[in-house]
């Protein structure tokens, strides 16, 4: 009879997880025993950046990813950057070795009786199998529920005494063979009334999230907006690019209040939200939900963010099906007038050290090759990234979901190991930089061509700014001094240089597409005043 361990190996072959991103203890040694041939450990050296490697990897490839973390205080550490993985919808199956069966009752180390509530409510689904015989099954229904809509990161608890117990072959065979699947096309009644009201529509405008960001919804949604000459905006607070930022129709990022993205509606007599929460507000600026005479329909996968929403329409689908069907069902609309592009912000050059963020970003715009990837966990500067840098291709750029800092940084790194052909670039706040920065010495053990920019304001200056918008003042905390990025770098085996002149930026930034290996530059900017 083959043993748990086999099972369980050959079934991760069988869903083509056979990457391992983790952080061992000896909880975890028995299942990592002999550990095949076909399998690769990507070692992160602490649990918040290995969870975040897995993200990046799994958001970049679109496919589920496998975590093995230690114990209870291995899952504790991972908590910051599961609440961005739950949030972005990640499809994570995440472990963590328990004690060996008869030893967890006794309050023995590395024994966790609650170890199942300890990710709650950061994952879909925590289990801990009752016998050693129910891994395989248990890891089979943890793999189908994280990648089953709304996909998101799912948590099993594998006690160490399981992995060399004997499994009944016949009971586990059909597992490696099920296909489990989502259909989430819209009936032909609800078709019909969403393709009449938006043939109808006299101002439509689209609202994309992350849902409609990859390669099967992007093109699609991107012919649907042509298709109605829609106004385009992006969801509040994007943790993806779901829609071309140089397309005539795009209109920039909705603002993340209440009051910001009713302004911001008005005119539209329907908006139409594809693959985004309704929606995901930051600052408390209260106001009408929506402008008068505007509806609202929202397609996504989510039953939880359709009920949860405040107003409008909502259909539980698939963003890409539902684009594929309305374009089919509005066939050839009357021509309509073309919509005239917004204005751009103006390329500023850099003028040298401390540099304006927004000359930063319009020369990073410039530098990058084709196919480049970004991470942004820059927190103060948001708003002229997004103004300057040119994103087309779908997967193109990855923020925390749940605004946690420390995804940024490890994050890339996954991203980079999803597709080593395409540069990543992390931009990166000197404080985000310190949440995750173990991230680095993974990227330096497997040379990933990653360029980390670290924009040094000396500042947590995202706070700054709601210092003004909340109305406080004297607040403690806030200030970054002494931080030496490059050192810190250095430290961890990364080349790495602070930028003082445009010409050293320019230097720098046109060797991103260049790498054989990661290098880290810090740029010193000027802190945002908000
Ligand atoms: C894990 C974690 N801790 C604390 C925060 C709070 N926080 C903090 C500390 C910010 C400042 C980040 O500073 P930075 O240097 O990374 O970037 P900026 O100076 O551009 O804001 S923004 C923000 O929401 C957070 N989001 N996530
Ligand atoms: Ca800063």
């Amino acid at each position: 009879m083959p043993t748990v361990r086999e099972t369980t190996y050959d079934l991760l072959r069988s869903w083509g997880l056979t990457t391992v991103f983790g952080n061992p203890g000896s909880n975890e040694l028995p299942f990592l025993n002999g550990f095949p041939a076909d399998f690769r450990y990507v070692l992160g050296l602490h649990e918040g950046a290995v969870v975040a490697m897995a993200d990046g990897y799994a958001q970049a490839t679109g496919r589920p990813a496998l975590v093995n973390l230690h114990s209870a205080a291995g899952l504790g550490n991972a908590m910051g950057n599961l609440a961005n993985t739950r949030a972005s919808g990640t499809p994570l199956v995440v472990t963590a070795g328990q004690q060996a069966r008869p030893m967890v009752g006794l309050g023995s180390v590395l024994a966790e009786p609650a170890m199942t509530r300890v990710p709650e409510p950061q994952v879909k689904w925590s289990f801990e199998p009752a016998r050693a015989q129910d891994v395989p099954r248990a890891l089979s229904e943890a793999f189908h529920l994280a990648t089953l809509p709304p996909a998101g990161p799912v948590f099993v608890s594998l006690p160490l005494d399981d992995w060399a117990q004997p499994v009944d072959d016949v009971e586990v065979a059909h597992l490696g063979g099920r296909r489990v699947r989502a259909a989430g096309a819209l009936p032909a009644d609800l078709l019909d009334e969403l393709a009449r009201r938006l043939a109808g529509a006299r101002n439509p405008a689209l609202v994309v999230g992350p849902e409609a960001d990859d390669e099967r919804a992007l093109p699609l949604v991107v012919a649907l907006a042509e298709r109605l000459q829609a106004a385009v905006w992006t969801a509040p607070t994007p943790p993806r690019c779901p829609f071309p930022t140089r397309h005539p129709l795009w209109q920039g990022v909705l603002p993340p209040s209440i009051a910001g993205v009713g302004e911001h509606l008005t005119g539209h007599d329907l908006v139409l939200v594809l693959g985004a929460p309704v929606f995901r507000y930051h600052a408390y600026r209260p106001g009408p939900w929506l402008p008068p005479g505007t509806a609202l329909v929202a397609v996504g996968s989510d039953p939880g963010t359709a009920a949860r929403a405040a107003f409008g329409d909502a259909v539980v689908a698939d963003v890409g099906t539902v684009a594929g069907q309305l374009l089919d069902a509005l066939g050839d609309l009357p021509p309509r007038p073309a919509r005239p592009a917004p204005q751009r912000a103006d390329a500023a050059a850099p003028q040298g050290a401390p540099f304006r963020a927004d000359a930063v970003f319009a020369e990073l715009a410039r530098a990058l090759p084709e196919g480049a990837r970004l991470v942004n966990e820059s927190t103060s500067n948001t708003t002229q990234f997004w103004q300057h840098l040119d994103l087309a291709r779908p997967r193109s750029l990855f923020f925390p979901a749940a605004g946690g800092l420390g995804f940024g940084l490890p994050a890339a790194v996954g991203v980079a190991l999803a597709d080593p052909s395409r540069p990543v670039v992390a931009v990166l706040g000197d404080g985000a930089f310190q949440y995750g920065v173990q991230g680095v010495w993974t990227a330096v053990q497997h040379r990933l061509p990653v360029t980390f920019v670290v924009l040094r304001n000396g500042t947590y200056g995202a706070l700054s700014g709601f210092v003004g918008q909340l109305g406080v003042a004297g607040v403690p905390g806030l200030d970054l001094p002494g931080l030496d990025a490059v050192a810190i770098a250095e430290g961890y085996g990364l080349p790495a240089r602070q930028v003082a002149s445009a010409d050293e930026l320019a230097d720098e930034l046109a060797g991103v597409g260049k790498l054989d290996g990661p290098r880290l530059i810090e740029v010193p900017i000027t802190a945002e005043t908000r």
